[in-house]
């Protein structure tokens, strides 16, 4: 019940819509009860008195009766789905804008497939709870009560008798309920396996072909559709058990009214038409109690599901805006004062003592080893991450002063692989900032040298891209993420091995692009090359989340450290490959 309630304020909010819906539910269950009662007056007043001339009146009122729980099944079906809908339509507006919010830390640990299992099934399985769930249980409710109560209206030791085997309906549902729960929990965890092995092995289509490691991932996804299997057939056998006892206990019951029911009307204790009526009263008892298995499902799933809804919903933000932000635009100084940051409590710590000044539009080169802590140090400045001790300044004020949003949208990235969506060029390029008019679009998508290449498309800035940006190159890809770059006018740049990913031919037009982009911006620049490096203002050299050497380029090559060995290589290879071109 817990659950439920933690998660009443998406609900609760449109119980008009449930009221209404079980409004009309008393209408429904009351005529229902009243099919005996016809039967037994057409049976006992009609037939056996020979009064054969009040048929056409009793047919005209049962007309009537069902033409009002016609009227009434529509609306109380109805308003039950909007209820359900409704509610669910809030929730998953919660659930995603949670996942907006959400830090890096958060996603760092969950995966996709499993969020995207939570976001749909997971959120249907809460629905079909609260649109038939809830009326469901209510109207299994009032109909066992007004099926007893004409049975006792008819005949009190009869009713007792037929209500005999009821306890033992009561824990047979019991005992159902405390084993399918945890069953469904597992069916819930099993399918959000699932869905993650599904989507990382479509993410990593291009590792998983070429290492030829299809037939591995095939055993794979085998492992894990067998798990799912295997779920899906416990749950299926304690619920295969539930009908045949039901079903049978239901029976004992029948027994028991037509040997206690048949001695009452020979005894005239009863009269027929009443036996009749029970005959129908005591199915309307048992099949709502045996339904009452599937109600109990339909409760486990929703409430399994409304578990992990809770656990998304409830997840910790790490990353929060305190009272008082601001919204300032920023001329990009950023200082870095003694920040040491650990991302894991157990783990080393992948940035130590970093502390650096970078006054508005000077360009800051970050080289050094995979893992030496380069893009961590420009994760500090959008707060992706938070330091552990020291201080991360933007405009001579702490980071945490700014409105994330604001700071967010003063920083610009291009990665090595920026993801694009799945729709136009223009949107992708205008993503960051919606409003831009047109011809800005094409003056960035022209500074990032890509309009050409965009003319060349069949329909160009309005081609579709297919999913992560498929059928462009990966140059192409990178230069309409300088253009997105652009369009937002960051004052402070990153480029984390922008270059890193493309030929020679192709890096020379984005160098072009983005020396027109960092005009006037701080620029973070990562990157293995050195020709990548060698006109920032300051090198920072990492090492295991040190800095452990800084300068400029002309200084660095003589100072006898990584940064020459590495200039030499690289400038060694130039040589070696201009050698052998002659
Ligand atoms: N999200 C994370 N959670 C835990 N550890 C992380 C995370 N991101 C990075 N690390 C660790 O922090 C250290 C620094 O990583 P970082 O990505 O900053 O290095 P880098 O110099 O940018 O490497 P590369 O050149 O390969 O991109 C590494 O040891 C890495 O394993």
């Amino acid at each position: 019940m817990e659950t439920f309630k933690k998660l009443k304020h998406y609900y609760w909010p449109y119980r008009k819509y449930l009221f209404t819906s079980l409004f009309f539910l008393l209408f429904v269950v009351a005529i229902t009860v009243v099919y005996p009662i016809v039967l037994q007056l057409t049976i006992d007043e009609v037939v056996l008195e020979e009064r054969y001339s009040l048929i056409p009146y009793i047919a005209a009122g049962f007309f009537l009766i069902m033409l009002v729980k016609g009227v009434s099944s529509f609306f109380h079906q109805y308003m039950g789905d909007l209820f359900g809908i409704t509610a669910v339509y809030k929730l998953r507006e919660a659930l995603y804008e949670k996942l907006q919010v959400l830090s890096f830390k958060y996603y760092d640990n969950a995966r996709t497939g499993d969020l995207m299992s939570r976001k749909t099934t997971d959120v249907e399985g809460f629905r079909n709870f609260i649109s038939f769930g809830i009326s469901d249980l209510i109207e299994i409710t009032m109909l066992i009560l007004f099926s007893l109560g004409v049975m006792f209206y008819y005949s009190m030791p009869l009713a007792l008798v037929t209500m005999a085997a009821m306890p033992f309906l009561a824990v047979v549902v019991y005992r159902f309920d405390k084993r399918v729960h945890p069953a469904f929990r597992g069916i819930r965890k099993s399918f959000g396996r699932l869905n993650t092995r599904v989507q990382e092995n479509i993410s990593g289509m291009n590792t998983v072909k070429s290492l030829s490691k299809e037939d591995f991932e095939i055993d794979r996804f085998s492992d894990s559709n067998d798990n799912y299997r295997q779920h899906y057939l416990f749950t299926s056998e304690i619920w295969s058990k539930y009908f045949p006892v039901m079903e049978f206990i239901g029976n004992i019951c029948v027994v028991l009214l037509l040997a206690f029911g048949g001695f009452l009307v020979i005894n005239g204790g009863l009269s027929l038409g009443a036996l009749v009526a029970f005959f129908s009263l005591v199915w309307y008892i048992m099949g709502p109690l045996m339904n009452l298995g599937f109600v109990i499902n339909m409760f486990s799933q929703a409430k399994a599901s409304g578990e992990r809804l809770l656990e998304i919903l409830e997840a910790a933000e790490d990353v929060t805006e305190k009272e008082g932000a601001v919204d300032r635009v920023v001329s990009g100084h950023v200082t870095f004062k003694d920040v040491t940051l650990t991302y894991t409590a157990d783990d080393d710590e992948a940035l130590k003592h970093i502390s650096f000044d970078a006054p508005p539009g000077t360009v800051i080169g970050l080289s050094g080893p995979t893992g030496s802590g380069k893009t961590s140090i420009t994760q500090l400045i959008t707060r992706f991450y938070e330091p552990e001790t020291g201080k991360v300044l933007v405009d001579g004020r702490p980071v945490d002063d700014y409105q994330l949003a604001a700071l967010r949208k003063q920083i610009g990235f291009v990665l090595q692989e920026s993801f694009l969506f799945s729709t136009t060029i223009g949107e992708n390029i205008r993503y960051g900032n919606p409003d831009i008019p047109e011809e800005q679009i094409i003056d960035a998508a022209k500074r990032a040298q890509a309009h050409d290449f965009i003319m060349e498309m069949p329909k160009g800035y309005d081609t579709m891209l297919g999913e992560r940006g498929m059928g462009l190159s990966g140059g192409q890809k990178q230069r309409i993420a300088i253009a997105r770059a652009i369009c937002i006018n960051p004052s402070i740049l990153v480029l984390d091995d922008a270059t890193s990913a493309v030929d020679m031919e192709t890096e020379f037009k984005i160098q072009k692009a983005l020396k027109e982009v960092m005009k006037g911006r701080t620029t973070f620049i990562i990157a293995h090359r050195i020709s990548s490096l060698k006109h920032a203002d300051e090198i920072l050299v990492l090492e295991n989340g040190g800095i452990i050497e800084r300068g400029k380029h002309a200084e660095l090559i003589h100072n006898n450290g990584p940064y020459e060995r590495i200039y030499n290589i690289q400038y060694q290879d130039r040589e070696h490959i201009m050698e052998t071109a002659t």
